[in-house]
């Protein structure tokens, strides 16, 4: 059985007085949550403050992008290493947030995924069709397509030491939820695609799904075969809903 993972994305939200409130309530509610694994994934500069927040709590710290590069001449650019050394377990890349505003394509993305890995970080890769991509009927094409990326530079022994993160753009801080059903299709696609080159690390890879998560329809969606936690934006700045999901994650597995 694959153990659920809910991994909170803050986005571009948050100060250190509204942190240390949040991630306070996090760590004293995660306590009795030991069925379920918990991350939080904080903006850059807040990266060193909320590891000392969670420091002795099984919450785990990530980040939300990484360079491709170790070190050098990139202005404003932060690496894997650095990114280890502050405590980062985890770092999201590939998110349809960095591939619609800021240009990522798909490469890029699958060296950012080398770079996390090669300094022993857990990539969280994001895969997600747009709106206009699905009713074209193209959602499997785009999810393949970002997902063999990553497959041809890193190979899919890769998805060992990774996880996997859904997250149909439509859906993501719309309110506007992919059913259980419509997540789970792709979910199962994806696991397929893997299963196709070795049915190990696609029994083992831990699909997230992501977009409008709630602590109302949390329980329904990660009770679906291939959906083993989620990625969660809006509702996890708040942590008594955070943690309403956590425990949807937890139930799960009792
Ligand atoms: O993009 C997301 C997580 O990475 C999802 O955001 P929302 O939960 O706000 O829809």
């Amino acid at each position: 059985m694959r153990r659920i993972l809910v991994a909170g994305n803050w986005k571009l939200n948050g100060s250190k007085a509204s942190i240390q409130k949040l991630v306070t309530g996090i760590v004293a509610g995660a306590e009795n949550l030991t069925d379920v694994s918990i991350a939080v994934c904080a903006p850059y500069v807040y990266l060193p403050f909320t590891a000392e927040l969670l420091t002795k709590s099984v919450v785990g710290l990530g980040a939300q992008d990484v360079s491709e590069q170790d070190s050098g001449a990139y202005t404003g650019e932060v690496s894997a290493s650095m990114l280890l050394e502050t405590g980062c377990k985890y770092v999201i890349v590939g998110h349809s947030e960095r591939r619609a505003l800021f240009g990522e394509k798909d490469m890029d993305t699958a060296r950012k995924f080398a770079a996390a890995r090669k300094q022993g970080l857990i990539p969280i890769l994001c895969l997600g069709e747009s709106l206009a991509e699905r009713e074209a009927g193209m959602t499997e094409v785009v999810v393949a397509r970002q997902l063999d990326a990553v497959l041809e530079l890193e190979g899919v022994q890769a998805l060992n030491d990774a996880v996997i993160a859904y997250e149909p753009v439509w859906a993501i801080g719309t309110g506007k939820t992919a059913t259980p059903e419509q997540a789970q299709a792709v979910h199962a696609f994806i696991r397929q695609r893997l299963a196709a080159l070795d049915a190990g690390v696609a029994a083992k890879v831990q699909i997230l799904y992501g977009g409008s998560v709630k602590g109302s329809n949390a329980a329904e969606l990660f009770a679906m075969q291939d959906i083993d936690g989620g990625l969660i934006g809006g509702a996890s700045l708040d942590a008594q809903e955070f943690l309403t999901i956590c425990q949807a994650g937890q139930n799960q597995r009792d």
